[in-house]
């Protein structure tokens, strides 16, 4: 006869506490290495082992605009999301640059930037449309178009050759998207919420936090998340959740950004609870609603820097420490093997 199999929250429990077992035994005080102890169990829970090789990350910048853009919710206008596609190709945008001095590679993917589709081969195409329509007046996409964008992302996650994947977005309108889909999936509200984005001034302000009020009128009850991520996400976004679910599926770490790739981790979450595991929160952006959405999930975040950029800038600088963190769990040695003695 076949043992019979432990029941899986079992072997969770027993990992978890094989895990804390091997970084309190390691030469230093309980608890000296603070947050980066946590960072290392986590790689250790999720990765499902004690040496855990985390060495290389790659960042996935994904592009697309945004029907809500002409209700004048951005400081910039929509050609904005064309231009820095163009930006980050050149190597000359924050995240490429970060990502460069920090021996990452990068891929940026047009998920649905408007107009003629660009034709850099360097440009990774998986288009759904030419932007999505405004959720002021209709629901962002179709139910096929957002299954689509779900596929792509998870299809993209598959094939990445790095132990932990960073997700970056562009996309001129996206806070407002975020916001939204914040607001519906945890019922923060929208004044919590919204906020700056580019740069709004206060009017900008109120005039976006009036067209999100309207918007959030327009649609009834959403029963699942896909329904919220049709009505008010962007392809970007919803290429990056299901991207999100593909690493975790795939057993790579996930590098969640700022505000917006914090409400894809949300959709995912949403949509996959076990994914949680492998989401690592880089850090809490200037954003006005990015804390109280990563207290509600339960997130804490490794960075406070003070910015607001996306593109995946904040992953990419959380990187370090969480491949630190791997190493720390991986090759510190034991007061047992390196014959240091035990406290008094
Ligand atoms: C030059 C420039 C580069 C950016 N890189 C990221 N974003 C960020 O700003 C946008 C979201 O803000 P909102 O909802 O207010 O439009 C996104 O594209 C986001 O990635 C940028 C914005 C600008 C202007
Ligand atoms: O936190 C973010 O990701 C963010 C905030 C403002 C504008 N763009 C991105």
């Amino acid at each position: 006869m076949l043992p019979e199999e432990p029941p899986a929250g079992a072997v969770i429990a027993d990992l978890e506490s094989e895990v804390w077992r091997a970084i309190d035994g390691k030469t230093k005080p309980i608890g000296s290495l603070g947050r980066v102890e946590e960072i290392a169990a986590q790689i250790g829970m999720t990765l499902g082992t004690l040496a855990p090789r985390v060495e290389t990350c790659a960042l996935t910048i994904f592009a697309a605009d945004h029907g809500i853009a002409a209700e004048g919710v951005s400081a910039f206008p929509r050609a904005v999301t064309r231009q820095m596609v163009a930006n980050f190709l050149a190597g000359g945008a924050a995240a490429t640059v970060i990502a460069a001095s920090l021996g990452v590679a990068v891929e940026v993917v047009d998920a649905g930037v408007a107009g003629e589709p660009m034709t850099d081969p360097k440009l990774v195409s998986r288009r759904i449309g030419a932007g999505t329509r405004s959720f002021l007046r209709e629901a962002a996409m179709t139910a096929e178009e957002c299954a689509a964008a779900l596929a792509s992302g998870r299809e993209l996650a598959a094939r990445a050759r790095a132990d932990a994947l960073a997700f970056g977005e562009m996309g001129i309108g996206n806070t407002s998207a975020a916001t939204m889909l914040a607001h519906r999936l945890t019922g923060l509200s929208l004044e919590a919420l919204v906020g700056r984005g580019t740069g709004l001034d206060a009017a900008g302000l109120a005039r976006k936090a009036a067209v999100l009020a309207e918007a959030d009128a327009r649609v009834g009850a959403l029963a699942t998340p896909e329904e919220a991520l049709r009505e008010f996400g962007g392809f970007e976004i919803a290429m990056m959740a299901g991207a999100m679910l593909g690493a975790a599926e795939a057993g790579k770490l996930v590098l969640v950004d700022g505000f917006i790739a914090t409400s894809a981790a949300l959709v995912a979450e949403r949509i996959a609870p076990e994914a949680r595991r492998a989401m690592i929160f880089s850090h809490v952006s200037a954003e006005a609603g990015h804390r109280a959405l990563l207290e509600r999930m339960a997130a804490r975040p490794i960075l406070s820097l003070d910015m607001r950029l996306g593109e995946g800038t904040g992953a990419l600088l959380a990187w370090p420490i969480v491949k630190a963190a791997a190493a720390v769990l991986r090759d510190m040695a034991s007061f047992e093997s390196a014959g240091v003695s035990a406290r008094l």
